[in-house]
């Protein structure tokens, strides 16, 4: 049920789950099947019912910076951006990044999630084991155009009885054709993989959204959807931040026993207590800010900052790890490129209306999106006497291109004429960057610094991205489309190095900063049941806890994860 106000709280919960978000709503969800057990979810943000941004899948883009829909963080400037700082988006209503987030569905490799069960010492992350996860929280649907996909995916690969209702893209391009033509005329570097998610993602291949009848599909209007909203055992309040947990200061294990909360920064501060649990899903800087502001945390700084130690734990906020991007544009024959979307009112209203009489168009899709290719840098090259390789194993990307039919007017501004976009990121990047606070007000955000591209790998990787898509556009296909390059026309490593420095941002999906280690390791924040260590009553259940990022985008990683955190809850309580 949804609360309008705080008179309606219920005494007590079994279970308070901070954050409305994607991995607090799979979490709120599935306790509650379990109809003894009490749920409150407080989320920070407001509701994402009846907001056309949101909805909208072409429209996510404005969903960014000075929206309520987004927390408004900036990075510290950053070393490897040329000092630039960047806006750094989460989600700020319910669905959390889910409902901003630009819907690509990747699971990932075989082996980032075999490394996940190797470095926990838990066999419960292994690939095998997870694929009853994706299966649970995925919902396969027909694209929006009703085409006839036979070739694009393989439907065993996928679950149609899950709960995230997803599709391939609903509205193809003229650049659909020609990516499939050059994964066979370029088949050594750019295979055709017919499903990405099968745990095996490298090469090309279509894209699966999280958009189902050509609308977002977010943790909101899934897990959350009226039928189970309105389960009488579970409640959630909106416009409501999270201050601190509260804890008993019993010796040696501090006890978690429920949350301080307040409507704005005003107060007045409020609390409530969790009979059972406190589980954190506030992302991956929302749920270490409120661990350091509950006094666990690193130390020294908790000293400094005044704040009581309830826990010492040095690994909070520790090892973020982010995936930086970079737009690489091309100047093409095609005057139905989505340029126009841009500069033409008519046409974006026109378009709009198509969307909203019958979900079709191009506003199903993020930009016309509907590829995805991942790669991997040569295993006899050179970095590799410098470096060891991160990822997770010969089954994973160390980059990805994604396909635009337009420049990326968000990102790089608008331009005369018609485009297309490859953006190329780091999928298994190196540098490590660290939320640090100056301040012991909860409502004053950490300092952030992703350290994007900081280390010398992750530069290599750039600028073999840059080199792989060029290739990609000089394949035959392209021939009577690509005109030129838009972006820039530097070869040498060190013209490259300007470039990226000058034009990267980040693919918004970081990680890692409450990684999950094994029972035994003292490095780490949660044990692989979720469990914060060495406290008692307290889970983290979000992207914080990956314990390393997946090959991959994350969203499914996250929705995973808290599928089957539900489950170790479940079989605790039962
Ligand atoms: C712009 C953008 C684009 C992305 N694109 C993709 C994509 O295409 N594909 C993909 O796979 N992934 C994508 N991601 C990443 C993916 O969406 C996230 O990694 C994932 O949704 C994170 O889930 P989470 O549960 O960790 O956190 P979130 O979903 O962010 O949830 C955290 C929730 O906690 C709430 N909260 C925080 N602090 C408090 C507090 N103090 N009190 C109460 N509530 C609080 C927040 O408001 C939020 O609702 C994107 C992310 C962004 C931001």
């Amino acid at each position: 049920v949804l609360l309008s106000n705080f008179s309606e709280l219920r005494a007590s919960y079994d279970f308070i789950i901070i954050g409305g978000g994607t991995a607090g709503l799979v979490v709120a969800n599935r306790l509650t099947e379990n109809a003894d057990f009490k749920v409150l979810v407080i989320e920070a943000g407001v509701s994402d019912a009846n907001i056309v941004d949101v909805q909208v899948p072409y429209l996510s883009t404005f969903l960014a910076k000075g929206t309520p829909y987004d927390w408004n963080f900036t990075t510290t400037p950053q070393i490897g951006l040329g000092g630039r700082s960047i806006d750094y988006p989460f989600g700020h209503l319910l669905g959390g990044s889910s409902s901003v987030n630009h819907f690509t569905y990747t699971r990932g490799s075989t082996d980032d999630y075999n490394r996940y069960a190797s470095l926990t010492g838990d066999s419960g992350w292994s690939w095998s084991n997870m694929l009853k996860y994706f299966f649970k929280n995925e919902k396969l649907t027909p694209p929006a155009d009703n085409r006839d996909t036979t070739g694009e995916i393989i439907p065993a690969v996928h679950s149609t009885t899950g709960i995230m209702g997803d599709s391939l893209g609903g509205f193809l391009t003229p650049l659909d054709h020609r990516i499939v033509s050059t994964s066979s005329q370029l088949s050594w570097e750019f295979p055709y993989n017919q499903d990405m998610n099968s745990g095996r993602p490298l090469g090309v291949g279509w894209l699966v959204n999280t958009i189902m009848n050509g609308a977002r599909v977010s943790s909101s209007t899934s897990y959350l959807a009226p039928k189970y909203l309105s389960r009488a055992n579970l409640d959630v309040i909106l416009n409501t931040r999270v201050t601190r947990i509260l804890s008993t200061s019993s010796v040696p294990t501090p006890v978690f026993t429920g949350v301080e909360f307040a409507a704005s920064a005003e107060g007045p501060l409020l609390s409530l207590n969790a009979t059972k649990e406190v589980i954190l899903s506030a992302g991956n800087v929302g749920s270490p800010h409120i661990l350091v502001h509950s006094g666990v945390g690193p130390p020294a700084m908790l000293s400094a900052l005044g704040i009581p130690l309830v826990m010492s734990n040095p690994s909070v906020g520790q090892n973020l790890t982010d995936q930086p991007l970079l737009p690489l544009a091309w100047s093409v024959n095609n005057p139905d490129s989505f340029d126009d979307f841009v500069r033409n009112t008519t046409l974006f209203n026109q378009t709009l209306v198509q969307w909203t009489q019958n979900r079709t168009g191009p506003f199903v899709t993020s930009a016309g999106v509907n590829h995805l290719a991942w790669n991997r840098i040569a295993s006899n090259a050179t970095i590799w006497t410098q470096f060891t390789d991160p990822s997770a194993g010969p089954n994973s990307a160390h980059f990805e291109m994604l396909f635009f039919n337009q420049l990326l007017a968000d990102l790089v501004g608008t331009g005369d004429g018609n485009f297309m976009t490859i953006v190329v990121s780091v999928t298994s990047p190196l540098s490590r960057g660290q939320l640090t606070w100056n301040s012991s007000n909860p409502f004053d955000p950490p300092n952030i610094n992703p350290n994007i591209l900081s280390s010398p790998f992750d530069m290599f990787v750039m600028r073999e991205a840059i080199r792989s898509a060029r290739r990609f556009v000089a394949a035959p296909a392209w021939s009577d489309y690509v005109i030129a390059s838009a972006s820039t026309n530097a070869t040498s490593d060190a013209q490259l190095n300007t470039f990226i420095s000058a034009n990267s941002l980040s693919l918004y999906q970081s990680c890692s900063t409450n990684s999950m280690t094994s029972y035994k390791s003292t490095y780490g924040v949660v044990n692989p049941d979720f469990k914060v260590k060495r406290v008692q009553g307290l889970r983290v259940i979000d992207a914080s806890v990956l314990p390393k990022v997946p090959s991959a985008h994350l969203q499914v990683a996250v929705y995973a994860f808290a599928e089957r955190a539900s489950d170790i809850i479940k079989a605790e309580w039962a």
